[in-house]
């Protein structure tokens, strides 16, 4: 793709559908009123634009739409005219088809610009660490999303319809005004008998050609891409229980891919393209879907599994004890309550179709297929030797009673010694396949960290449908928030997570495990999002061991941790919306966009409650950073703005003083005094429910003196004495100063101004080059890397070593400050600079973190973290290859309990020196 780059940039692009109300025609003739526009692009996702000439900053990942020199083409009248965009660079989709018996399925990609500004900062860090994420080019893959949605095969003009709406058969360029790129365009890869099938129907309605790919060599590509790409994308499921699991790329193969489809195919899978259908049944998807209707006279594949969890099979399966007067088989190791016959019971009842209940039925039904196909899997694996049996398909569905039922058969045919595993993207395999059969995406290149799955946090999902029209209108998105709200009630339902009494241990399946009394909403629609492929996220070079490496602390699989944080980030949130309504000027649209944020998050809380794995796997960094996405996606670009802005003018004004007094002071003592500020400042914290209670009561210095007075060692995890003789026995050959320290500040106002700063002024007073590792994003009241230059240029005016360093760093090109004449020979010019760390969350997941950070890591040898979210939550037990200092005062009662054994508000100064 990358080489057709300057061919797309020169082509003038048109963009289809853009709200009328958005982009007023005269906004549009004057070309340059417009700041911002929206272009709706893929689920819910808003995308905003500044005009080159008055650019705002907006900080995000957030692509953007360059609207000057826009023009309306053709009919103006038109409800919704097109748009000629000729300064937007290229910005388009690709797009693949499984279409199969039952579904169609569609994965598409919408890549766009990077379009993050190259501010000053970025710059000097560029300079000085001498490496370069500008030019995309030099990147084998581009940025993008991976988009999954489906349809039903019947119901194919509602894909053409989705197709057409979204533009996605031309690349996202609009064929009347393309010319010679709709040839180039029009053509979309398809795998699966549809393909074939339906041809001529997609060139007609189209103008688009279906290249064939074929449906085995998609099915394995993309089950081959999933396990090694997509962290935790195998499952298994036992007895209720859902485990995730991490499957070695060099311990892939071989392995039976079982696809579950409207007939099932059994393929042996020894590589990248190398396999060979081994078997398959043709009791599959379809003739649960296929007999089940006719049985019960369900409208719905969704309807016929829920009537299952209300089923009973006893009443149609013949039970060994039926055959057997009550008794087991136990010479062949079979209980009474085992299925001797499934339907069996109904050849000795005198009964009619209409006297048995549509949900017994049902549920025989599901049994029956599911067992079979998993025992004949089981065959296979055991024909072949193999020991990992992946089971795909949208027969699934991400149902527990099913995958219990498959896992079981698998387990008790071989002993326990082949294993069952699903995935969560189940029904994409083959979409996903004929995607990455198109020629140069670069998709291949890609590797685990460089994807992140994100969950649209109020997208046009209804009953587990995605359909247009699009939501680029955040009014939509709001009256869907209700909608949701309704239907996801409706469907969302817990499912009980823990087994029910009733098997025998005998190989007696005769009470459904996991079965619940609603189904839990479509898995496909609502349990996979969307795929960002970032290329410039990087593994933090630092870490120990990768491998070993797991972010989160605390393990939300303990049912009452998961509800305990739940409940939290619950307790939160009125709290967190008024200040979000008040960063954007408490208007009324802010109030609508405020409620419908609170309501549009509590109904992911309380999905994750009955559901703890509908995201996959989670841990609590994922769930404050969802709290984040969450809020951007109803624009609220940062909404502790004004809170971070007035504690930084409160710290800053006390910081000449702290500076005075510090170095009034011994070494020894002086760093003691510095350990210690870090930890009292470290208490501001609006992400703490306790600390916010505690900021009614004083004002930002009062607070931060107290919490320094109260400061008495030994802290709860102190290792001070250490760290101390390591930076104060520097001096000798063994153990010289060290060269570089990243350090990985917080939050805004006292906790970096009289916390971190003085920290690493102190570093660099001793000759240590200092790296100030911020979000990228804002979240909660962090500071981030794009607000730290003001930060310390303010306090560099107060302090020599400060502003050497940050001049050195780069950092203080065009800042005006008053250069006070003290003595510059005395201060050594090592640099002080600052980048971001590529997360918009309190926490840190350092499997994927910014180049510019995995470049700044290379030459570090000393690692600070600080704070809650990037000390305690996230990486309290990571192991680096340097010697790292976590810093940070614990907030909460529980955590400090559960971590340390004590106290709200103790401290930790935990100092790893590298062995
Ligand atoms: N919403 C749904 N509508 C219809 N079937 C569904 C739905 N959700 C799950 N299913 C189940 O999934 C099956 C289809 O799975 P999948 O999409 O993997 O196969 P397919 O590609 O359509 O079939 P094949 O590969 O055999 O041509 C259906 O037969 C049915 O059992
Ligand atoms: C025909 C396909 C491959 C179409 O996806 C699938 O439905 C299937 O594998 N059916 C089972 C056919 C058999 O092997 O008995
Ligand atoms: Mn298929």
């Amino acid at each position: 793709m990358a080489g057709s780059v300057e061919k797309e940039q020169q082509q003038n692009q048109v963009i289809g559908i853009i709200e009328e109300e958005k982009l007023q025609k005269q906004d549009i003739e004057n070309n340059n009123n417009i700041t911002r526009t929206q272009l709706e692009s893929g689920e819910g996702e808003r995308e905003m634009a500044p005009t080159p000439a008055n650019s705002m900053h907006r900080s995000g990942s957030r692509p953007q739409l360059d609207v000057s020199k826009a023009e309306i083409q053709g009919n103006e009248e038109e409800k919704y005219p097109t748009i000629l965009l000729p300064n937007q660079s290229d910005d388009l989709s690709h797009l693949a088809l499984d279409i199969g018996g039952s579904l169609i399925k569609l994965v598409y990609f919408s890549r766009h610009e990077d379009q993050s500004v190259d501010d000053k900062r970025k710059r000097s860090v560029k300079e000085r660490l001498g490496f370069s994420n500008g030019n995309r080019r030099s990147y084998p893959i581009l940025g993008g999303r991976l988009h999954f949605v489906k349809f039903e095969t019947r119901k194919i003009n509602e894909c053409l319809d989705f197709i057409h709406s979204k533009q996605l058969h031309c690349g996202g360029l609009e064929p009347r005004y393309s010319d010679g790129l709709t040839d180039q365009n029009g053509i979309i890869k398809a795998t699966g008998g549809g393909a074939y099938k339906y041809a001529d129907l997609f060139k007609e309605r189209l103008g688009v050609s279906l290249d064939k790919e074929d449906e085995m060599d998609c099915l394995v590509a993309g089950a081959n891409f999933l396990l090694k790409a997509i962290r935790h994308e195998a499952f298994t499921h036992m007895e209720g229980h859902k485990e995730f699991v991490q499957i070695e790329p060099n311990d892939l193969f071989p392995y039976l891919l079982v696809n579950i489809g409207s007939g099932v195919s059994m393929i042996k899978v020894d590589g990248d393209g190398k396999f060979e259908r081994v078997s398959g049944t043709n009791v599959g998807g379809g003739t649960y879907w296929g007999l089940g209707r006719l049985l019960t006279k369900c409208k719905s594949f969704d309807e016929l599994l829920e009537l299952s969890q209300k089923g009973d099979n006893r009443s149609m399966d013949m039970l060994v004890g039926d055959i057997y007067g009550g008794l087991d088989y136990s010479k062949i190791g079979l209980s009474a309550s085992t299925i001797a016959s499934s339907f069996g019971k109904t050849i000795s009842e005198k009964k009619e179709l209409e006297e048995y209940r549509p949900e017994d039925i049902s549920l025989s039904l599901l049994r029956m297929i599911s067992y079979n196909i998993g025992q004949i899997a089981y065959l296979n694996a055991l024909r072949f030797r193999l020991k990992r049996i992946f089971f795909g398909g949208f027969f699934i569905r991400g149902h527990a009673y099913t995958m219990d039922t498959i896992s079981f058969a698998v387990h008790f045919w071989s002993n326990g010694e082949a294993q069952a595993m699903f995935l969560r993207h189940e029904g994409f395999l083959g979409a996903l396949g004929a995607f990455m059969s198109y020629e140069k995406h670069g998709l291949d290149d890609l590797m685990v960290h460089q994807l992140v799955e994100r969950f649209p946090m109020g997208a046009p999902y209804t009953g587990g449908k995605i359909h247009g029209p699009p939501l680029g209108d955040l009014n939509e998105k709001i009256s869907w928030m209700e909608k949701f709200l309704r239907k996801g009630t409706e469907i969302t339902a817990p499912v009980p997570m823990t087994p029910l009494a009733g098997t025998t241990g005998l190989g007696g399946f005769e009470v459904p495990l996991s079965k619940g009394s609603t189904l839990r909403s479509d898995a496909s629609a609502l349990n996979v999002g969307v795929l960002h492929l970032v290329p410039t996220l990087e593994v933090f070079p630092l870490l120990a061991d990768p491998k070993l490496y797991e972010p989160n602390t605390i393990d939300l699989s303990d049912h009452s941790e998961l509800e305990y944080w739940l409940t939290i980030l619950s307790e939160h949130l009125s709290d967190l919306v008024d200040k979000a309504v008040a960063s954007e000027g408490g208007t009324d649209d802010a109030k609508r966009r405020g409620d419908a944020f609170a309501r549009a998050f509590s109904a992911h809380l309380a999905r994750l409650m009955e559901e703890p794995s509908a995201y996959g796997k989670l841990g609590l960094a994922n769930l404050l950073e969802m709290r984040e996405e969450c809020l951007r996606e109803f624009q609220f670009v940062d909404a502790y703005r004004s809170i971070k802005q007035r504690e930084n003018e409160a710290s800053l004004a006390v910081l000449p003083d702290l500076l005075v007094e510090l170095d009034s002071m011994d070494e020894e003592s002086r760093l003691l005094t510095l350990i210690e500020g870090v930890l009292a400042a470290n208490i501001f914290d609006w992400g703490s429910r306790a600390c916010v209670d505690l900021y009614h009561k004083g004002t930002i210095i009062e607070i931060y003196r107290m919490s320094r007075n109260k400061m008495c060692r030994p802290w709860r995890v102190d290792d001070f004495d250490d760290f101390k003789e390591r930076m104060l026995g520097a001096r000798n050959k063994k153990n010289p100063r060290h060269k570089r320290a990243l350090l990985f500040v917080d939050n805004s106002g006292a906790d970096i101004v009289l916390g971190m700063l003085p920290l690493a002024r102190e570093l660099l007073r001793r000759g240590t080059e200092v790296v100030l590792v911020a979000n990228s994003l804002p979240a909660l009241n962090d500071v981030t890397a794009m607000e730290l230059p003001d930060i310390i240029a303010e306090a560099a005016k107060h302090c020599d070593i400060l502003r050497r360093a940050a001049e050195v760093g780069g950092l203080l090109v065009d800042a005006m400050i008053n250069t006070s004449n003290s003595s510059k020979e005395n201060s050594p010019s090592v640099p002080l600079m600052v980048v971001e760390n590529g997360c918009g969350s309190p926490c840190i997941d350092l499997r994927q973190v910014s180049s510019e950070l995995a470049a700044a890591a290379k030459d570090a040898d000393l690692l600070i973290l600080e704070g809650m979210g990037r000390a305690l939550h996230t990486n309290l037990n990571a192991r680096f290859k340097c010697d790292a200092l976590k810093l940070a005062m614990v907030k909460n009662q529980r955590l400090a309990e559960k971590l340390v054994k004590g106290n709200i508000y103790d401290c930790i100064c935990k100092y790893e020196p590298v062995s």
